[in-house]
C-alpha cells in the first residue's frame, strides 16, 4: 500500500472530526474574505452616497452582514482550533495504539533487531510529524478549494465571468507553484525525518553508554558524531527553509499581481458601466483577501516529504490500514487447547541459523515426548538459543520440517502458536507492573491462590512473604525491583501458569545458586511429567539423567 493510501485510511477513521475542522477552516477564510470585501463595498457605497452619487443606500443590511462576518470569523476560527486539534489528537492517539499493537505482533527476532532509539522515534516523533497532514496539508487544501469556489461564485454573480476565471486561474497557479516547491523539498523532507532518527539513536547510545565511553576514552568520538549529525541536520533545515521562503515570496507576488489584475479589470468594467464602483472595490479587496488562503499552500505542501517518510516508517513496523481488524482478540479461557496430547513437536532434518550457506546446526531430527524433557547443551555460541527461537516459531528454519500437532509451525496463526508454545527466553523480560499482573499475563481468570502455588513452586513465595511483598508489589521496569534470580523465577512461574502444551526454557536456572536451582527443579518436576519441555542448559549434569540429551555441535565441513 502506498504511503498516501495509508495516510488516507488513517484519516478516514476520524473523518467526522477532520471533516468538521476542514469546513470550519473554510468558513473562517470565507468569513475573512467576506468581511474585507463587504467592508470595502460598504465604505465605497457610503462615500458615494455622502457625495450624492448613489441614491437609496440601505444601511442596515450591509452593516449587519459585516458584523455577522466578523463574528462568524471569530467563532469559526475558535471552533476550527478546538475541533482541528481534537481531530489531530484523536488521529495520533489511534496511530500510537495501532503502532504498539503492530510492534507487539512482530516476531521476537524482528523486535530485537529494532534499535530502541529508532523505535522511540517512530512511536513519538514520526507519529507527531503526521499531525501536519490534517492541520497543514489536507485541511488547508480542502478549505482553500471551498473558499476559492465561494469567492469565484460571488465574483461570477456580481461581475462578468472573467473575474471568476481570474480567481480560479490565480489559485491554480499558486497551487502549481506550491506543488513545485513540495517536489523540490520532498527529498529533503524525507531525509530530515531519517536524520532525526539517526540523531536520537546516537543520543541514546551516548547517554546509555556514557560510563563505557568515558572509561574507554571514546567520548570525544561520540560527541563528534553528534556534532556532525546536528550540523548536517541544520544545513538541511536551512535548505528546506530557503525553499519555503522563496515559494512564500513567489506566492505573495502572485497574489499581488492577481489583485492588480483584478483592480485593472474592475476599473475597466466600471468605465464601461458594467459594474458600479462599490462592486469594483469589493472584487479587488476580495482578491486581496485570498492572500490568507493562498499563502498557506506552500507551507502545507513542503511538509509532504516529511509526512510521507514518517508514514513509510510506520508502515515498516507492519502497521497496516486495517490494523484494528487484524489485532488479536482476547479469547475466552475455555477456548484454550488442552495441554496434551495435541502438543506434538516434531523436527525433521532441521537446519537453523542466519545464513543459509552456513547453518549453525544441521540435520536435527527429534520428536518431543511428554514427560521426557529434552535437554539441549553445547558450547557457548553454538546455536542453542537460535534453536529455541526456531522451535518457538520466532525464526524460520533454514531447511527441514518443524511440525506442531501435525501442522507446519510457520503456518500456525500467531495467537494460536503463542497459546501452544511457551518460551522463556535467555534474557528475562517482565512487565513494569505488579507481581500478580505479570503472573496473570494471558490468564486473567487465575485466582490468587493459584498464583501463590506457582510462586511456591519456583521457591519465591517464602522470600516475598519475608520481605512483606504481596501480589500487588510493583516489580519495576524489566523487573528491576527484584534480584536477577527472583525475576527469573517470576518469569518461570508466569510461564508455568500459562500451561502451554509445549514449553521451551532457555537456561531457566542460570542466575540461581545450586541449592535454589535444585529446589525449583524438584518442585516443578511433577509439572514436567505430563508436558513437552525443552531445556537449554550449560549444566546438563544438574538435570535428571533419565531425561534425553541433545548435544549441539556445528555441522562438519
Ligand atoms: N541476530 C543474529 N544475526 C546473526 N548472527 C547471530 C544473531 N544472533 C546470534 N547470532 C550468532 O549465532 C550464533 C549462535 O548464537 P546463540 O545465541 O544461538 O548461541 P548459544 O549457543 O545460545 O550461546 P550461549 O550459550 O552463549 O547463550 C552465535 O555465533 C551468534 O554470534
Amino acid at each position: 500500500m502506498s504511503e498516501w493510501s495509508f495516510l488516507r485510511t488513517v484519516l478516514r477513521g476520524r473523518r467526522a472530526w477532520t471533516g468538521t475542522a476542514y469546513l470550519l477552516l473554510a468558513l473562517t477564510w470565507a468569513a475573512g474574505i467576506g468581511l474585507l470585501a463587504l467592508s470595502g463595498w460598504f465604505i465605497t457605497a457610503s462615500a458615494l452616497a455622502g457625495a450624492g452619487l448613489l441614491l437609496g443606500l440601505e444601511l442596515f443590511t450591509p452593516s449587519a452582514a459585516i458584523r455577522a462576518a466578523a463574528l462568524l470569523r471569530t467563532l469559526a476560527r475558535y471552533g476550527e482550533r478546538v475541533i482541528g486539534h481534537e481531530a489531530v489528537l484523536r488521529v495520533l492517539a489511534d496511530l500510537r495504539i495501532r503502532s504498539f499493537a503492530a510492534i507487539a505482533r512482530l516476531p521476537a527476532a524482528r523486535q530485537r533487531a529494532l534499535r530502541s532509539g529508532d523505535l522511540q522515534q517512530r512511536l513519538t516523533a514520526d507519529i507527531d510529524t503526521l499531525d501536519a497532514v490534517p492541520l497543514r496539508i489536507t485541511g488547508p487544501l480542502v478549505a482553500a478549494v471551498l473558499a476559492i469556489a465561494a469567492a469565484a461564485a460571488l465574483a461570477a454573480w456580481l461581475a462578468p465571468w472573467p473575474a471568476a476565471l481570474l480567481l480560479v486561474a490565480g489559485a491554480a497557479l499558486t497551487l502549481a507553484t506550491s506543488l513545485a516547491a513540495a517536489r523540490a523539498g520532498q527529498a529533503q523532507g524525507r531525509e530530515l525525518i531519517e536524520q532525526r532518527s539517526r540523531q536520537r539513536v546516537a543520543l541514546l547510545d551516548y547517554f546509555g553508554g556514557l560510563a563505557e565511553l568515558l572509561a574507554y576514552r571514546r567520548i570525544d568520538r561520540q560527541r563528534a558524531l553528534l556534532d556532525r549529525l546536528e550540523n548536517e541536520q541544520a544545513a538541511r533545515l536551512w535548505r528546506q527553509e530557503r525553499v519555503a521562503f522563496v515559494t512564500d515570496q513567489a506566492v505573495q507576488l502572485l497574489v499581488a499581481a492577481l489583485t492588480l489584475a483584478m483592480l485593472g479589470l474592475a476599473l475597466h468594467w466600471h468605465a464601461q458601466d458594467r459594474i458600479d464602483a462599490p462592486v469594483a472595490v469589493l472584487l479587488t479587496l476580495m482578491t486581496l483577501g485570498l492572500n490568507e488562503v493562498l499563502s498557506t499552500l506552500p507551507g502545507a505542501l513542503w511538509r509532504v516529504g516529511e509526512s510521507l517518510q514518517a508514514a513509510g516508517r510506520l508502515q515498516q513496523l507492519g502497521l497496516t490500514a486495517d490494523e484494528k481488524d487484524s489485532a488479536p482478540a482476547p479469547e475466552p479461557a475455555s477456548d484454550r487447547p488442552a495441554p496434551a496430547p495435541d502438543g506434538t513437536l516434531e523436527a525433521q532434518d532441521l537446519a537453523i541459523g542466519f545464513d543459509p550457506g552456513r547453518p549453525l546446526v544441521a540435520g536435527l531430527s527429534f520428536v518431543l515426548q511428554p514427560g521426557c524433557p529434552l535437554v539441549i547443551h553445547g558450547r557457548s555460541g553454538v546455536g542453542k538459543t537460535t534453536l529455541l527461537e526456531t522451535l518457538a516459531g520466532e525464526r524460520e528454519p533454514l531447511t527441514g520440517e518443524l511440525r506442531l500437532a501435525g501442522q507446519r509451525l510457520g503456518d500456525w496463526p500467531e495467537a494460536a502458536r503463542y497459546r501452544a508454545v511457551g518460551y522463556l527466553p535467555q534474557h528475562t523480560s517482565l512487565l513494569d507492573a505488579s507481581i500478580g499482573d505479570n503472573l496473570r499475563l494471558g490468564r486473567q481468570d487465575l485466582p490468587d491462590q493459584t498464583l501463590w502455588q506457582a510462586l511456591e513452586a519456583v521457591d519465591l513465595a517464602t522470600a516475598l512473604r519475608r520481605e512483606g511483598f504481596g501480589l500487588d508489589y510493583a516489580v519495576g521496569e524489566g523487573g528491576r525491583r527484584l534480584s536477577g534470580g527472583q525475576a527469573r523465577r517470576l518469569a518461570l512461574a508466569a510461564l508455568l501458569l500459562r500451561d502451554t502444551p509445549v514449553t521451551l526454557l532457555d537456561e531457566p536456572f542460570a542466575s540461581l545458586d545450586p541449592g535454589t536451582a535444585a529446589r525449583v527443579l524438584k518442585n516443578i518436576a511433577p509439572w514436567f511429567a505430563t508436558r513437552r519441555v525443552v531445556i537449554v542448559t550449560h549444566a546438563p549434569e544438574t538435570l535428571p539423567g533419565s531425561w534425553p540429551r541433545l548435544q549441539i555441535a556445528p555441522p562438519r565441513g
